[in-house]
């Protein structure tokens, strides 16, 4: 058909606008210099966007999709195309745009290399959120106070530090995962040495440097996320109706971490992780801990799929029944490919 390849073209270059504008970060006021990417394939990002805070009500009720009927399926309509072309245009964009849950929020807490980044990602994107990667924060503040010669014990240096911290969270695209820009600068890479993990840890223990940093979290997550870290639960977001607790053994989570650095024996791997797992849970200010309500999910035995699909199955069957099922813990077959929503 002679209309088809104008029509595609026109497709293309609406969607191209789409990904731009829903792909784009969202700058929040006060925290001007933070700013959160969406998971790619997420959508519903308006640029400046920073509404008030719809309450726990609206929290996880309310479905919505990118505003692909009305507007901009008008200006991506070719002329003289009927009611097919615009269903066929919507299925499309369906297929690139996934449901997006405007406030859902979900946390998920836990020790290092229980998989946290890894689940919270996948779980994002099923629901089309963005990610927020609070333990980013405290890295980039450790790599920071590094760069400038701040002792990562200076609490009122840090403090000063984390008040103008220029972070800025890129979502996930084709180009590569997602990534952490400290003053516009990659350090996605730079912040995870174990010598950067390390000192978040040791900048994370300080009550005043928690203190200022909680109200940025908050501010990120306004629209809705899939946030991890350690105290999401408990101190960051206590009223989140999504909350997991993510763990597995001592010597699974040491080799997973091994894995990812290069040539680090798996004694030394264990040690660091132990004395930072140790330090994380014992600080006097927001310890990492289970919240009372947070539904508990060993990884031991079970892949990064089986996690994800019971994590995205226990949200799923809250949001649709009433009440849901009750914060528990998960359990299924491990390796399994699917997952049975609750034990
Ligand atoms: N359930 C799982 N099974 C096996 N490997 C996993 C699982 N979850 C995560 N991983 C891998 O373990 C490593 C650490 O995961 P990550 O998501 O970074 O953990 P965390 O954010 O909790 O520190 C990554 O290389 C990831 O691919
Ligand atoms: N909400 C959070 C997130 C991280 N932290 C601290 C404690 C952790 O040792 C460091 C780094 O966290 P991160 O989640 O990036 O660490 P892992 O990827 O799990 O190894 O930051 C925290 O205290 N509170």
């Amino acid at each position: 058909m002679a209309a088809e390849p104008a029509f595609a073209r026109r497709f293309d270059v609406r969607l191209e606008l789409l990904l731009h504008a829903f792909g784009g970060g969202v700058h929040l006021g006060a925290a001007q210099d933070l700013a959160l990417g969406r998971t790619n394939g997420g959508a519903a990002g308006r640029e400046g966007d920073c509404c008030e805070d719809e309450g726990d009500e609206a929290r996880g009720s309310g479905e919505h999709r990118p505003d692909l009927s009305r507007r901009n399926l008008a200006a991506a309509r070719p002329r003289g195309s009927g009611v097919d072309r615009r269903s066929t245009l919507v299925s499309a964009a369906r297929l690139v745009y996934p449901p997006v849950r405007m406030g859902l929020l979900i946390v998920i807490d836990g020790p290092a290399g229980a998989g946290k980044s890894t689940v919270a990602r996948r779980v994002a994107q099923h629901f089309g959120l963005p990610v927020l990667d609070t333990g980013a924060i405290y890295r980039t503040l450790a790599l920071a106070a590094r760069e400038r010669g701040i002792a990562w014990s200076d609490e009122p240096g840090l403090v000063a530090l984390a008040a103008s911290l220029p972070i800025r969270f890129e979502a996930a695209s084709e180009a590569g995962g997602p990534r952490v820009l400290y003053d516009g600068r990659d350090v996605t890479q730079a912040i995870r040495t174990p010598e950067i993990s390390e000192g978040s840890s040791q900048v994370s223990a300080l009550p005043a440097v928690r203190a200022s940093l909680l109200e940025i979290q908050r501010r990120l997550s306004r629209d809705g996320c899939v946030a991890e870290g350690r105290d999401l639960g408990t101190v960051v977001f206590p009223d989140a109706a999504h909350k997991f607790f993510l763990t597995a053994s001592d010597a699974v989570r040491a080799a997973r971490r091994q894995a990812e650095l290069e040539g680090a024996a798996l004694a030394d791997v264990l040690r660091d992780l132990n004395r930072r797992d140790e330090r994380d849970r014992s600080r006097a200010t927001a310890p990492m801990t289970r919240a009372a309500d947070a539904v508990l999910v060993d990884s031991s035995d079970l892949d990064a799929d089986a996690v994800v699909a019971a994590i995205v199955s226990a949200v799923s069957s809250r949001l649709s029944g009433p009440g849901g099922p009750p914060a528990g813990r998960l359990t299924g077959r491990p390796k399994a490919p699917s997952f049975p929503p609750l034990a």
